[in-house]
Order: C-alpha cells, then sequence, then structure tokens
C-alpha cells in the first residue's frame, strides 16, 4: 500500500468518525426534542435521573401548589436511627409497623379515561395520579422502622403494566417457587378485579425445580387454605424437554412429577399449562358474557384486540404475564410460545417492553416488563440476593453474602463449594450461621482470589456466591407461614439433589455476569421460523421502530443482545395511529400460525 493509499485510508476513518459524531450528536438533539427515552427501570430513589424527572415533573405539573419538599425520598433504605435495639427487636418493630401500614402499599392506579381523550390530557392525568402516588410512598418511606423495596418509579413500566392488566382476561403472577410470599403482590390481584370483578391471577410457581416435593405440598395446603389459585411451573424443565434434551435436570424433574403426578404439588408440563391457562381464561370470558357485564376496562381495548388478530373468534382469550424481574416470565413464555421469543438473561430487569405473542387464534398471551412492586422488605441486600436487584448495584459485599449464609446450612454450603469453614468459637451459639467474612475468606483462600492489594478478592468471591444462589446451585427456601424452619433430612437431600443437577447447567466459577446461562446458550437456534410470524409487539416510542439498518444488525446480534422487542428480527408490522391512549397500535400483515404448527 503507497503512502498515498495510507492517507486516503486515515482521512476516510477521520470523516467516518465525524460522521458518526455528528449522527449521534444529531440523534441525541433528536430524543431531547422529541423529549423520549428508551425505556428503562428506575428503582433505586438516589438515581440522579429520577430525582430530575421528577424535580421536572413536579415543576411542570405543580410548580403553584406543590413544594418540592413534599417529593422528598428517603435515600437511605436500609439505615435505623436507633442503634441501641437488636436485630431481633428491631425486626418485631419493624413488623408491627408493616402490619399497621400494610394497606397503605398499593400499586398505581390508571386514572379513568376514555376514548375521546386527547393524549395530552391522558398524559397530564397519569403523571399527576402517579406523583400522588409517590408522594404516599415517600410518606412510608421516611418511617425509619419500614424498609421499602427500592419498587419502581418509572411511570412508563407501571404504563405498560396498566395495559397489560387492561388487556388480559386471565392474569398469570409469576413467582419465584424459592420465596412465593415475598413475590407475590396481592394489590396487583385487587387491582385487576377492580378493572373488571371477573378477572382472576393465578399464581404462577416457577422454578419448582428448585423446591423439594414436600416443601411444594406444603406450599400447595397453604395456597388451597388461603383460596388462592396457583400452580407449580419449571419453564427451564419445560424448555429443556421442548428442545428434546434429555438433560439431568429434565429427568430430575420427571422422575420427581412421575413419582407424585397427581394431586396438587405436581409441577405442570407445557402442554398441560397452556390447556389451564386457555381454560381458566376462557371460564372469565364465558361468566363475562353470560352476566353481559363488559367492565374489562374501556370496551374498545378488546375490539382492537380481535382486529389485530385478524378477526378472531368472540372466544379469543388473552393471558398476562406480570412479577418481579427475574422470576422467569420470559422463559416462561418462551417455554410456552416453543421458540426462544423473548431474551432470557440472568440480569433482572432486561424485559422493556410488553409484548404479545399468540399461541393459537384461540390464545394470546401478553409479557409485560418486569416491575419491583412497593412491598415492606427486611433489607436491599434481600432483594439483591433473591434476584431482583441487579448483582451490579451491590455496594456491600459482606451483608448481601450473610443472607445467603442465613439462608443455606452450613453443612450444604461446605458440600457444594467443598470448602470447610470456620466453626463457631466456645462461646458462641454453635448453630450460628457463618458469618459473611468467615465465607468470603474461605471460598477465596480454596479459590486462590486474591485482590490486587494483596488481600482475599471479596468482591470477586461475594459476585460468585450471589450467582449460585440466585441460579440454585447454594440450595434455600422459605416454607408457608406457620411451618416449622427445621429443614428435614428428605427435603435438604432432595434440594441438593436437584440442585446438582442444576450444576450442569448454570456454570460456577465464572466471574463475568453473562447475559445467559451456559444451559440457555447451549439451546439451538430454533429452526421454526414460521413461529416467528405470529409476533405481535406493542411499543410505547417511536424510536423503538428500527431502520431497515438496525434490523439487519440485530438479525445478526447474538442472542445475548436479542433483548428489547425492537431487535427482533423478521418483523411485520406497522404504526398505525395513536389508539387515543397514547399507545400506538400495530397491524400485523401475517396471518398467525396456530398451536400444532408451533408443535411442528
Ligand atoms: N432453575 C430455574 N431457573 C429458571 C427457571 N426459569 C427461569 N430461570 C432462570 O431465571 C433467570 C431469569 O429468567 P427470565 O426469564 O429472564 O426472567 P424474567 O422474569 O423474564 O426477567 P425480566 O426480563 O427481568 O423481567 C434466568 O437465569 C433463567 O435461566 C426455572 O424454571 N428454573
Amino acid at each position: 500500500m503507497g503512502k498515498g493509499e495510507k492517507m486516503g485510508l486515515g482521512r476516510a476513518l477521520v470523516k467516518h468518525h465525524n460522521q458518526m459524531i455528528q449522527q449521534s450528536k444529531e440523534k441525541g438533539i433528536y430524543y431531547r426534542s422529541q423529549r423520549k427515552k428508551v425505556l428503562e427501570s428506575v428503582t433505586e430513589v438516589n438515581d440522579i435521573d429520577a430525582v430530575i424527572e421528577q424535580a421536572d415533573e413536579a415543576h411542570r405539573l405543580f410548580s403553584s401548589i406543590n413544594s418540592p419538599a413534599n417529593l422528598a425520598i428517603n435515600l437511605d433504605l436500609g439505615s435505623s436511627a436507633n442503634s441501641k435495639v437488636t436485630v431481633e427487636e428491631r425486626r418485631e418493630q419493624q413488623k408491627r409497623e408493616e402490619a399497621l401500614h400494610a394497606s397503605s402499599l398499593r400499586i398505581p392506579r390508571r386514572p379513568p379515561w376514555n376514548a375521546k381523550m386527547s393524549v395530552a390530557e391522558l398524559d397530564a392525568n397519569e403523571k399527576r395520579a402517579f406523583l400522588e402516588w409517590r408522594r404516599s410512598l415517600a410518606r412510608l418511606e421516611e418511617n425509619e422502622k419500614l424498609v421499602l423495596t427500592p419498587f419502581e418509579k418509572n411511570l412508563d413500566i407501571w404504563r405498560q403494566l396498566w395495559r397489560v392488566l387492561e388487556r388480559s382476561d386471565l392474569l398469570v403472577m409469576v413467582v419465584d417457587a424459592r420465596d412465593p410470599l415475598f413475590y407475590r403482590c396481592p394489590d396487583l390481584e385487587a387491582y385487576a378485579r377492580e378493572i373488571d370483578e371477573h378477572k382472576k391471577t393465578l399464581l404462577l410457581i416457577n422454578k419448582a425445580d428448585l423446591l423439594p416435593f414436600s416443601v411444594r405440598e406444603k406450599w400447595a395446603k397453604y395456597f388451597h387454605q388461603n383460596g388462592i389459585l396457583f400452580l407449580f411451573w419449571s419453564a427451564k424443565a419445560a424448555s429443556a424437554a421442548l428442545e428434546g434434551k434429555t438433560s439431568r435436570l429434565v429427568s430430575g424433574v420427571q422422575n420427581i412429577q412421575q413419582e407424585f403426578s397427581c394431586g396438587d404439588a405436581k409441577v405442570y408440563g407445557r402442554d398441560e399449562l397452556l390447556a389451564r391457562l386457555q381454560s381458566e381464561a376462557e371460564d372469565i370470558v364465558l361468566l363475562r358474557n353470560r352476566t353481559g357485564s363488559n367492565s374489562a376496562g374501556p370496551s374498545h381495548i378488546h375490539s382492537d384486540n380481535e382486529s389485530l388478530i385478524g378477526g378472531a373468534s368472540p372466544l379469543s382469550v388473552v393471558v398476562g404475564f406480570v412479577g418481579y424481574p427475574n422470576v422467569g416470565k420470559s422463559s416462561t413464555i418462551n417455554a410456552l410460545v416453543g421458540e426462544k421469543r423473548t431474551g432470557v438473561t440472568s440480569t433482572p430487569g432486561k424485559t422493556k417492553h410488553f409484548q404479545t405473542l399468540m399461541i393459537s387464534d384461540k390464545l394470546t398471551l401478553c409479557d409485560c416488563p418486569g416491575l419491583v412492586f412497593p412491598s415492606f422488605t427486611s433489607s436491599r441486600y434481600h432483594m439483591i440476593a433473591s434476584g431482583v436487584l441487579p448483582i451490579d448495584r451491590m455496594t456491600e459485599n459482606r451483608e448481601a453474602v450473610q443472607v445467603v449464609a442465613n439462608q443455606v446450612p452450613r453443612s450444604v454450603i461446605e458440600d457444594v463449594y467443598k470448602i470447610s469453614l470456620p466453626k463457631p468459637k466456645a462461646h458462641e451459639s454453635q448453630s450460628r450461621p457463618p458469618l459473611a467474612a468467615e465465607l468470603l475468606r474461605s471460598y477465596c483462600a480454596s479459590r486462590g482470589y486474591v485482590a490486587s492489594s494483596g488481600l482475599p478478592d471479596e468482591t470477586r468471591a461475594a459476585r460468585q456466591i450471589l450467582k449460585d444462589y440466585i441460579h440454585g446451585k447454594l440450595p434455600h427456601f422459605e416454607k408457608p407461614p406457620g411451618t416449622s424452619d427445621h429443614i428435614d433430612e428428605s427435603e435438604g437431600a432432595a434440594t441438593t439433589a436437584i440442585s446438582s443437577e442444576i450444576d450442569e447447567s448454570d456454570s460456577s466459577d465464572d466471574e463475568d455476569e453473562p447475559s445467559m446461562t451456559e444451559y440457555e446458550s447451549s439451546l439451538p437456534e430454533s429452526n421454526i421460523k414460521h413461529a416467528l410470524d405470529d409476533l405481535i409487539s406493542y411499543d410505547m416510542a417511536s424510536e423503538l421502530f428500527p431502520s431497515k439498518e438496525t434490523t439487519k444488525k440485530s438479525s445478526k446480534a447474538p442472542h445475548k443482545e436479542h433483548r428489547k422487542p425492537q431487535r427482533k428480527k423478521d418483523r411485520k408490522w406497522r404504526v398505525r395511529d395513536d389508539g387515543g391512549d397514547g399507545m400506538p397500535i400495530v397491524r400485523v400483515f401475517q396471518k398467525p400460525v396456530n398451536a400444532g404448527q408451533l408443535n411442528a
């Protein structure tokens, strides 16, 4: 290559670089001018964007009547001003306060609306109602005896939930089997009934593969006694079965199922779940039709839906999936649809926009982004250990690891990690859980984790331990209230056995936070091309409609990035209009496939 050519190449690169900068500047100006943002979950109260946005909205909407002081949020979620009380006393106080304020823990309601309202009017009403709601929770947060979950603070995410609630006949609340009550939001069930008295909520207890049968039985009894509609499910086992995988994980669950294939504690298979969802939702629609009430939100929602799916029969039903981040909604939908349709990662909060997916001309599923509901919690570290908040948000390694050490029996930790933890000193209770520092140091010593300072690399160890806890390698589960805390031998053994099945699929000692587990990435790319054709996605922001260029790029992107609806390949829709409620309506140009085809 001659000198001139080199100069030419250099100039071309500089020119290209400058063009890119110019383009991104213009894009930024465009988005700012449109006042549009990519939808992001906001759970941290000290998130600078949230604070600015709050201040901005407060100024715009209430400058004359509200002082900004009303928006004050307690930035310290975990601290207690009263340091003299013991941990147990504090927890007792906390429980009493929680009982006292339980009724104040509501999710935001969408203010009444109708199709005649302008988009601006709707928007202002929703923002006003949302700020009122934030204020009521801010008052609760000021109570130092209470610790609130870092609940979702982005109105746009709640708007997604409102739409899913309005559209769905049956609402499926996906929860993690290891602590179902923590992930259940009773107020959401109440809200669904407020929208339509016939709507029902089904608790889908996912990750049932991480729960021994005897514990599932106890939970089944509890849910029955409390009139809660529920069923056990394992999206992971169902997807593996669908892919024809004969992994030990699947056979492990199947063995359990075969042994206890009837009764409420059984783990549903994919076809059984689809049939059950369809029949529950059909019962709701039939009842609604019989009683002649059409209180399912504004009536045009359903008629729009029917036109979207190409003139579906009146018994076409919609099942909405909601839940906390990381409980397995996307995995569940993927298993039900029969193909990876929504991104699955171990990082919570990745599904940003709700999506509708047609299983058949009679059954449509609707996947809502995961959101943290306002609830009382013992600490924010519990939220990280539960997989609800990303591990990246962890600032205090030891506090989060202590949650793990308190939950997993000492002998199980030693067995799983093949380490020996320091025994409690003679003056200490011999049954006390290991201290986080003891666990972290033993783990670092066994793995040779040393930081640049020469000290044990506790950060690296903590991340790994938490990942193992979240993925189920370190087994743990809650029992129903009123059940003894004691884990009998069969339960301990069963959990360890199941967790060892999962060992195969979830990589351990893997410092990088992968977007997919090894198991997931090992699943072959689907060859069911037509299954994509029935994809209908609703996106709120118009920047989510990709140009040809980005569509081309995204179709080549590895599944790891295949997270947001705008990156789905082969999209066959076009924005039609705004339906009056501020949501673009989407028209599908392809006939949906039926369930039989999906099974092909
Ligand atoms: N053991 C086990 N793990 C599961 C199961 N279902 C999902 N997971 C894992 O849980 C993690 C989260 O799954 P997702 O399907 O992305 O969860 P999500 O609720 O859609 O998460 P968001 O996108 O944050 O709302 C992933 O690491 C999954 O592999 C299950 O049935 N068993």
